[in-house]
């Protein structure tokens, strides 16, 4: 059968069994078996589609940067049409992803993405979520909501201009709606209704409940984008919405100009959705790691204090002092590796990937928890290391198998973002607190719950002012 497949041309993999292969690509289990049998850039067949997968630093590496531009096409699936209509960021593709992507970054850099700019609005995130902390009094609490209250509101400040208070009513049903798009995405019924479109029509249940999620937030964006529209002309952009207005206006005689209303509210929709449960969901195995490696949280707070002291706020580039602090940051993104997969890549015209000639239309997908736990890459890759960042000297090295955010044209567009978030909050929390486990709790669960992103099980801590 390796020989049937490779006369084909495609990289080797197992017979074709369609729903088998559909669930193979997502186990990382499975992935791991084929790597074993047909290396580490082999087939999988979905319906008539084949499906790549690349799997190992050097297969990811190379499969997503050497052609980059021609695998950066995102697979159209029935549910990512009914969810986008092909527009925004996420799952678009072609001159509309081209623009909106380009515009993003442009725009979340003029927004301070990387520098001051962004700086304040995440800072004023940690004050809250220590304010939060500090009110429990040392209580057991479980830290979800005020995390991904925090994660919410620093998008809100940069795409609206504005926060919304814990207690606010409106800004809860966002969350929720968000909740419910992710947990959609993370069950079997959505891999169902992938697979077997009939099943929509007798089931249609979770189906609509999902798309009154989605209208309510795409009427909670368009409702911002009406007040910005009411400020009427302003000498400077403040917010994403703001120089997406103009930007509108600027291209409205441009003939290919993809810039409209509905691309900016799923543009919006997918900023949200791209940059809230990925960095609250590493911020929570960040706290949880801190109460599992408590020598660990110790040193961090050591350096936190031997470099800053306990009344400095911290700032992003307070990383270039606090080298063993940031190694600890990078380490944790890199141990939750909570994107298994990349999102289902498209070739967009033939191409080579690997020394494979792969025609338009082959989905390729790429382990990316393979590239972090690459043994030849990482010295302990199934340890919680902080070493794997740090020279022999403890200076701060960065490490090229540390592709959490992907590579090639598709990378994270958020990675800066996100990485500024990491620190801030991580760093102002452990300033303040010494986190650790409730009374009479002995284990702490480091199990995965499965899903789009690869979350910890609900847990409490106590947050306990040093
Ligand atoms: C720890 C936090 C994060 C992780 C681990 C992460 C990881 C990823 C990964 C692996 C991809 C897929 C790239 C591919 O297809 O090859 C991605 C895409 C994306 N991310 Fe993130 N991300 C994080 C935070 C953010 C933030 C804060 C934002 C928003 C500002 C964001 C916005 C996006 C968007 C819009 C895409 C789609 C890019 C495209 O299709 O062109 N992410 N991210």
């Amino acid at each position: 059968l390796k020989l049937q497949w490779k006369s084909r041309g495609f990289p080797p993999g197992p017979i074709p069994l369609p729903i088998v292969g559909g669930v193979c690509i997502f186990c990382h289990w499975s992935n791991l078996q084929l790597a074993k049998i047909y290396g580490n850039i082999c087939t999988l067949w979905l319906g008539h589609k084949p499906m790549v997968v690349l799997y190992g630093f050097k297969a990811v590496k190379d499969g997503l940067t050497v052609n980059s531009e021609d695998v950066s096409g995102r697979l159209q699936t029935y549910m990512f049409n009914k969810f986008s209509r092909g527009r925004g960021i996420l799952v678009s593709n072609g001159l509309i992803w081209k623009h909106q992507r380009r515009f993003g970054i442009a725009t979340l850099r003029k927004l301070g993405m990387g520098n001051k700019g962004m700086e304040r609005g995440i800072q004023t995130e940690a004050y809250h979520l220590v304010k939060f902390f500090k009110d429990k009094d040392g209580e057991a609490v479980d830290p979800s909501f005020p995390i991904v209250h925090a994660v919410s509101n620093v998008i809100c400040a940069v795409v609206f201009g504005h926060r919304f208070s814990l207690q606010d009513e409106t800004f809860r049903q966002l969350i929720e709606a968000y909740n419910c798009v992710v947990a959609f995405g993370n069950s079997y019924t959505y891999y169902i209704y992938e697979i077997f479109q009939w099943s929509l029509a007798c089931f249609p249940g979770p189906l609509q409940k999902l798309e009154s999620r989605c209208d309510f937030v795409r009427s909670f964006v368009r409702q911002e984008i009406k007040k910005h529209r009411e400020k009427g002309t302003i000498d400077e952009p403040e917010d994403f919405i703001d120089f997406y207005l103009d930007q509108i206006e600027k291209a409205k005689n441009v003939p290919d100009s993809t810039y409209d209303e509905e691309n900016m509210v799923q543009s919006v929709f997918d900023l949200f959705l791209g940059g809230s449960e990925t960095t609250a969901t590493t911020l929570r195995w960040a706290l949880l790691y801190m109460v599992a490696y408590p020598d660990i949280q110790e040193k961090v707070q050591k350096e936190l204090d031997v470099v800053l002291g306990s009344s400095h706020q911290i700032c992003y580039e307070d990383r270039k002092k606090l080298p063993y602090t940031n190694a600890v940051v990078h380490e944790i993104i890199r141990f939750s590796s909570i994107i298994l997969i990349t999102i289902p890549r498209e070739v967009v015209k033939d191409t080579t990937v690997l020394g494979y000639h792969l025609p338009k239309g082959t989905v390729v997908m790429a382990n990316i928890d393979s590239t972090l736990f690459d043994p030849e890459y990482w010295e302990t890759p199934h340890q919680f290391n902080p070493g794997h960042f740090l020279d022999k000297d403890g200076n701060f090295v960065t490490r090229e198998a540390f592709l959490a955010f992907s590579a090639g044209h598709r990378v994270c567009l958020g990675e800066v973002l996100a990485k500024m978030e990491l620190f801030i909050i991580f760093c102002s929390l452990l300033q303040i607190f010494k986190f650790t486990l409730p009374e009479g709790v002995k284990e702490v669960n480091m199990d995965i719950i499965f899903g789009s992103t690869m979350k910890p099980h609900p847990y409490k801590l106590c947050a306990n002012l040093r």
